[in-house]
Order: C-alpha cells, then structure tokens, then sequence
C-alpha cells in the first residue's frame, strides 16, 4: 500500500532568519519594497526547494507571508478595516503592513494567540464590510512554485469557517449569513484555482477541534456542500490540528476529498474514533503523525504501529504522513546547533529533521527499507541514551497535589500592604521590560564573543538600568522597574539559568511579525542553582526610594514557551519549575525587594482547547503559580501580568492565583475584556493596559484617559492601577518616554477625578 508525504506548511523565518532581516531593513527604510519582494521570493523558493529535494511529494503553498497568514486571507478577502482607508483591488504593501503595526496616524488591528500556541495573528475585523476577492495569491504562489520549480503545489488557506470564528466586530446572530457570504468568495478563489489545473487545497479548519455549538453543524456542512457543488473538480483537505477533531463522525462525511487529523497531540482520541467509526475509503486521511509542535524525534517503532493501525481503516494509497501542523512552530534545522551536548543533539528533530522522519516512515511504511531493524534498533538508542546521563530521576516525583496559599486573606494582606506602600491613587507602573536596543543586544552578542568580560558587561547592563530608573523618576511612575536589559528573552533567560534546559543557537520560532523566540528545550529535571535576578533588581533598587518590581517569569509560562519533555506529565515539569521560581522569589525577599511580579503571559494560551478539559488544567496551572508565590510576608506584593487576553471565561482562575496586583493587556481588544468586570467578579489590585505596546504609535493622553474611565465604571479606583498593555523591549527610547509621559498625565486627570 502507497503511503504519500506532505507538510501542512514551513517555517518562513529562514535558518539564520534572513526573513526577519529583510522586514526589519525595510520597515526602518533600508531596504526597498522591489528589494523586499526580491528577497522574499528568495527565501521562498529556497524553502520550496528544500521540501522538494527531502522528497515531500505534497508540498504545501501559499503558506509563506509577509507577515502573518491569516492578515494574508483578511487583505485577500478585501476586508480592509475603514482606518486604512482602502479602496478595493490588490491591498498594498503600506496598506499591509500598517494593518499589522499601526502607523502614526492610525493603530494596528488587534494581534492575538493563534489557538494554544505562542504564535500571534492578526484579527480580522469585519465591521460593515462584505467579504470581496481582491486579488488571489494562493494562485500566483501555484504558479510561482510550478515555474520556478516544477512543483504541483498544495495551496493552503485558512476555511471559511475557522476564519470567522478567530475574526472579531461582527454580531453572533451575523455568522450564518457572513459565512454564506465568505463561502462564496471561496467559490470564486476556488474556480481560479481549479482553472489553473490545482488539485489539491489544503483549507485549515483548526476550528474544528474546539469545542462547537451544535447549531454551527449545519452551517458547516452548507459550507462545504457549496463549495463542493460549485468547484467539484478541486479536491478539499480538510485540516485539523493541535486537538482531536470535535464530532468527528459528521466532520469525516463532510463532502471533501481528504481530511487532516493530528494523531499526536488528540490524547489519543482521534485514533479511537476511527477505530470506532471507521473512515470513509474514498477519502484521503491527512496522518498527522509527526509531532508538528515539539522538537523530539519520533520513536519510529511506535509511529510505525500508529501508521499500520491508521492504514486498516483507510482505502488504499489513500493515506499521507504528515507532521500534526504547520512546521511553522518548529525552528528550522537541527545542523545549525554545534554546541549541543551530542546525546541531547542526536534525540532532537526540528522542521528540515521532521522531513526526512516522515521519509524514513513512509520507506518503512511501505517496507522499501531493508535496515528495518536496524533503523528501529538505532532509533530506540537515542532515547535510551537520554535516560543514562543522570539528567532524569529514575523515579520521577508523585504528581501531588500543591494546594498552598498565602496566610491570610487578600484584604487583611492589602491592609498591612497600604501601610507599608503609601501609593496614590491609580498607582501607574510598567510591565518590565525596557527598550531592547540595539545597543543592549549588542552587548551580549560581544560578550558571547568574548569582546566583552563579564563585569564590563554588568557594568554596561547596570548604566541602562540607571538611565532608566532616572527616566521613570522624572516621568513620575509610581512603581518602578529595573527594565530587564539582562534578559536576552523572559523565558530563554530564566532557562539559560536552571537546572534541567538547554538552550540553541540559531532555534528560532516567530512568535508574531518580525519577532522570534528561541524556546529554551527542557530535557532534565528542573532545579534552581542559584539566584537569577536579585543582583540586577537590587541595583535598580540602590537608586531609587520609588519602590522597585521584582520581575520574573511564572512557572506555567516558563513552561507553556519551551519545548516540554514528553516523557512526564506537563504539571509535574510545572511543579518543579515552580519549586525554583519559589527559591528565586525567596531570594528576592531577602534581598529586601517586596514587590515582585511573576508573569504568566503563557496561563491563558495553555488552556486546552476543548472546555472539557479546562479544569484539569487549570486547576494544576493556578497551583504551580501558588507554589512558586504564596511562601512570602503578608506586607510583600506579588504582582502578576497576563496579555493577549480573553479572560472571561476563567476569571475565576485568574482570581485564584490571588496574587495581589494583576495587570492585563486591554487596548487592543478595545476595553472587550471591561464587560467581565461589571459583576464585580475580580476584588484585588488590577491594571488594565492603557496603551497598546505593539505599534510605534504613541498614544494621545485622552485615548488613554477614555480607557481609564471607562475601566473605573466597572472597576472600584481603589484597586484600579495605570500600566500599559505588556513589556515595553520592542519600543525605541523616545517613544517610551513620549508615551509613558502621556500615560502618567491621564492617570493625573483620572486620579483628580476620582478624588474631587
Ligand atoms: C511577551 N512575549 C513573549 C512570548 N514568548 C517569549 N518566549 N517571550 C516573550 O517575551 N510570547 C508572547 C510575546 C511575544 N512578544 C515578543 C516580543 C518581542 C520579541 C523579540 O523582540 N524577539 C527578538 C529576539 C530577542 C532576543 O532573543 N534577542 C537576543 C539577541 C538576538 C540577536 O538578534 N542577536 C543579534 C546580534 C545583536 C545585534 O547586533 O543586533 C544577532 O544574532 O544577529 C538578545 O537580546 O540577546 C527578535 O529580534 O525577534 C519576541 C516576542
Ligand atoms: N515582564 C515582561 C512581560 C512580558 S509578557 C516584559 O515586560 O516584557
Ligand atoms: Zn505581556
């Protein structure tokens, strides 16, 4: 029986992220848009070549963007919001771009978490607009891959439904007829397509492995049946990824040609329904057999068994290895990473790796290799090897439960709080970080190069502290920060100083636009070594009588940004994190910082994506952060910060974590998350985000000032704190200053009117 390969899609950050140059040299005006599209189509093609020659017969296209994929779909529906002032036909690449960052005169589009992932998309908002093709380049991108390079591409776009489910600004009672309506535009994208002689496109229905009211059922099936009906000659994947796919016998009888299933991270459940419901044999299965979200390498014995067990309930030939989603979350190559301990290295798979596994499956799937066993016998080698170098207590610990909590209430802390903080009214702070110049990221890169000594390069970090603690002094913030100059990245920092993670050189991952992460790999058992913030906080704190945050990652967050070991429970990686957070908070105590705020950015983005399996989660999750916070004094201050929001539906978890001060992002999302506040539903310390931080646009104080208000309609101004949405390392200085300047006065005119 045939086996087929296929990729859902590739990373387009590019292995020493030639990508992210070519944005950023254009964005800051040294690089044309003629040389931007030349680059692009470089980098394009370089990535198309690379999945032809590792035998992918199936090659996705139309995955790779400028920026993201879903503003992609939004300018190719013509859904331009009325602030660009767009005028129909093909969005331009000013039009483009300034949707996703802003520009001076106009904010960006709301960004937010692509599922349970740490990439971010931009929002489409509907507003009053129909959806309209406004130029198609899922064809072009078909062309391009056949001309260039004899490619029978795959092109790949979100499905209609999943794009209105992720859009925002219309009505519920709206979605029928908007589907209708976006249905059609598939139609007319479809029949180009299909007129061009394309066979197969890949339309990502993520959506699906959410949880689903019943009444969208129907609304689906009319969607795919019209597709079908008006383009018959085009095969539809359906895809699905990151969940085991909701009502998966009605899904399967949809009128496509194929349906994609992740077999990795569906808890087994995916696998259960087709041994229980079978699958249709004339339909193709999209195996996604190879991990598409982590960096281990496949244990080739036992997907070799799922593949064998997934081929019985499938017609013949009919079956494509896959990894589980896009390799978009993967970094790029393993070979770009020399100073990886050889044990670590061999065990690890990253998005060029993951090709060349679903090869070797697809050759022992088929039974064409001859080395069966002995592939099989080496491949089982790398893990055993993971386990002989002590990185791994044999007996794990019991996963118990970590129920701990501060001794006394929040209003009996807040009482002895408000005694030893004497703040104003609407305290404004920050959220932590500083501008990460250029400069400062220099200053590693020379110290990595031994340029620099260590204590040359203290000595630099600690002049930025300086120059930003005499910026907040003369702002007039209330609670200050030391910046975080030190941290290359919020988790790679704290990874790169614990026990139980190894860290790359070149893994990058994009995490939104331009900007990348390089999630720290945790391959051992977590332990604190020794303190990891307490020298650069107390310096800030030697300069100021302003009292200065503590600042520091949450164990679920520190978790939810690495790549996880596979071979434990996520709590308990969770409870050990916590435990050496715990430490590092206690460190800070002594040290004589009694604000601290331990971010948990990751707590919302974790959330299973089915509501069945939230408070599971959730329970752990709130635990873990109560483990690594609550052993402190009454009188200290435990702030926490969460962005990319949607609190809603778990305020109660929020509030759980009892810290005393939360901040969370809100600009963006237009003051959505107000209307949770209106029950009184949270009674501790809150700072909504005033200003959002992702566009270099500088706020006007009376935006801010209408943020304030209206928060202070549902929220009590005692409690009620100033912040901006997030860290501030991806801003320039002036703008930082020019805005915070502007947020201290709104909250001066807040706080008069509150007292008057
Ligand atoms: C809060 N956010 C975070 C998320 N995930 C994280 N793991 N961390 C986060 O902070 N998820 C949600 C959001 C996402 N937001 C951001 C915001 C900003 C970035 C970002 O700026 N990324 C940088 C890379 C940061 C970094 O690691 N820098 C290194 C330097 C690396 C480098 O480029 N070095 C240069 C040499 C220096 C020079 O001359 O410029 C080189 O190697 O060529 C460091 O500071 O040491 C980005 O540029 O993408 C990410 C997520
Ligand atoms: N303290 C971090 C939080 C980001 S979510 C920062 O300010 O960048
Ligand atoms: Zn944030």
């Amino acid at each position: 029986m045939q086996l087929k390969t296929s990729l859902l899609g590739y990373p387009r950050i590019g292995e020493k992220r030639e990508w992210k140059k070519a944005l950023e040299a254009h964005w800051t005006g040294n690089l044309s848009s003629e040389d931007l599209h030349a680059e692009m189509k470089h980098i394009r093609l370089n990535h198309l070549k690379k999945q032809q020659d590792a035998g992918i017969e199936i090659i996705p296209v139309g995955d790779f963007t400028y920026y993201d994929h879903i503003l992609d779909a939004t300018a190719m529906f013509g859904l331009v919001p009325e602030r660009f002032e767009y005028d129909g036909g093909s969005v331009s690449l000013e039009t483009y771009f300034s949707m996703a960052r802003g520009n001076k005169d106009v904010p960006a589009s709301e960004m937010t978490k692509w599922y349970n992932t740490n990439y971010h998309y931009i929002v489409p908002e509907i507003g009053n607009k129909a959806p309209a093709l406004s130029e198609n380049y899922l064809l072009a991108a078909y062309k391009e891959a056949k001309e260039e390079l004899g490619i029978e591409g795959k092109p790949v776009i979100i499905g209609p439904y999943s794009f209105l489910k992720l859009a925002k600004h219309y009505k519920n009672d709206a979605f029928p007829e908007l589907l209708s309506q976006l249905t059609d535009v598939y139609v007319q994208l479809f029949q180009e397509l299909a007129d061009e002689g394309v066979q197969w496109v890949q339309v990502d229905e993520p959506s699906l492995v959410t949880t689903i009211p019943e009444e969208d059922l129907p609304l689906i099936l009319k969607t795919y049946e019209t597709l079908q009906n008006e383009v018959p000659q085009l095969n539809v994947l359906l895809q699905t990824y990151f969940e085991a796919v909701s009502h998966y016998e009605k899904v399967i009888e949809l009128p496509v040609a194929g349906i994609g299933l992740d077999f990795v991270h569906d808890q087994g459940k995916n696998l259960h329904a087709l041994q229980t419901h079978g699958f249709p044999k004339d339909k193709v299965l999209g195996a996604g057999v190879i991990d598409g979200r982590n960096i281990w390498k496949a244990k080739l014995k036992d997907k070799l068994v799922l593949v064998k067990e997934i081929q019985k309930y499938v017609g013949d030939d009919k079956v494509w290895l896959q990894p589980s989603a896009s390799l978009l979350h993967t970094p790029v190559t393993v070979e770009n990473e020399p100073t990886l301990d050889e044990t670590l290295k061999q065990a690890l798979s990253f998005a060029d790796e993951k090709m060349e596994e679903l090869r070797t499956l697809q050759q022992l799937g088929i039974g064409e290799s001859e080395a069966n066993d002995k592939q099989l016998e080496d491949n089982e080698e790398i893990f055993a090897a993971l386990k002989t170098k002590g990185w791994r207590k044999e007996e794990p610990d019991p996963t118990t439960s970590t129920d701990v909590g501060r001794s006394l209430s929040y209003e009996e802390r807040r009482k002895k709080q408000l005694e030893k903080w004497p703040l104003p009214k609407l305290p404004t702070t920050t959220i932590g970080s500083f501008p990460q110049t250029r400069d400062v990221r220099r200053l590693r890169a020379r110290l990595k190069k031994g340029e620099l000594t260590h204590s040359e390069y203290q000595s630099a970090i600690q002049s930025h502290i300086k120059t930003w603690i005499d910026h907040q002094e003369e702002i007039g913030l209330d609670v200050l920060v030391h910046g975080e100059f030190e941290r290359n990245d919020m988790v790679e920092y704290f990874g790169e100083r614990l026990e139980g993670f190894a860290f790359t050189k070149n893994a990058w991952v994009q995490s939104y636009g331009s900007r990348g992460v390089k999630p720290p790999i945790i391959y051992g058992d977590v332990r604190f070594k020794e303190p990891m913030t307490v020298e650069e906080t107390v310096y800030a704190q030697s300069l100021t009588d302003k009292p200065v945050k503590g600042m520091l990652t949450g164990p679920v967050t520190i978790l939810n940004w690495s790549f996880e070991r596979d071979d434990l429970p996520k709590q308990q990686v969770a409870f050990q994190i916590a435990e050496a957070i715990k430490e590092e908070v206690s460190a800070l105590e002594n040290a004589g910082i009694e604000m601290i705020q331990i971010d948990e950015p990751a707590l919302r983005e974790g959330l299973p994506l089915k509501r069945e399996d939230w408070s599971s989660y959730l329970e752990w999750a709130v635990q873990a952060f109560r483990l690594s916070s609550s052993y402190v004094e009454n009188t200290t201050q435990i702030h926490t910060h969460m962005c990319y929001s949607e609190f809603q539906d778990i305020i109660d978890a929020i509030s759980a974590l009892d810290a005393d001060v939360i901040s969370i992002e809100t600009s963006r999302s237009q003051g959505d998350i107000l209307e949770t506040f209106e029950d009184n539903v949270y009674d501790k310390g809150i700072g909504l985000g005033v200003y959002d931080i992702h566009s270099p646009r500088v706020p006007s104080e009376e935006e801010m000032l209408h943020i304030i208000r209206r928060a202070l309609s549902v929220l009590p101004a005692d409690l009620f704190w100033v912040n901006p949405d997030c860290g501030l390392k991806t801003r320039n200085e002036e703008e930082t200053v020019a805005a915070l300047k502007k947020m201290v006065n709104a909250a001066q005119q807040a706080r008069a009117e509150v007292t008057s």
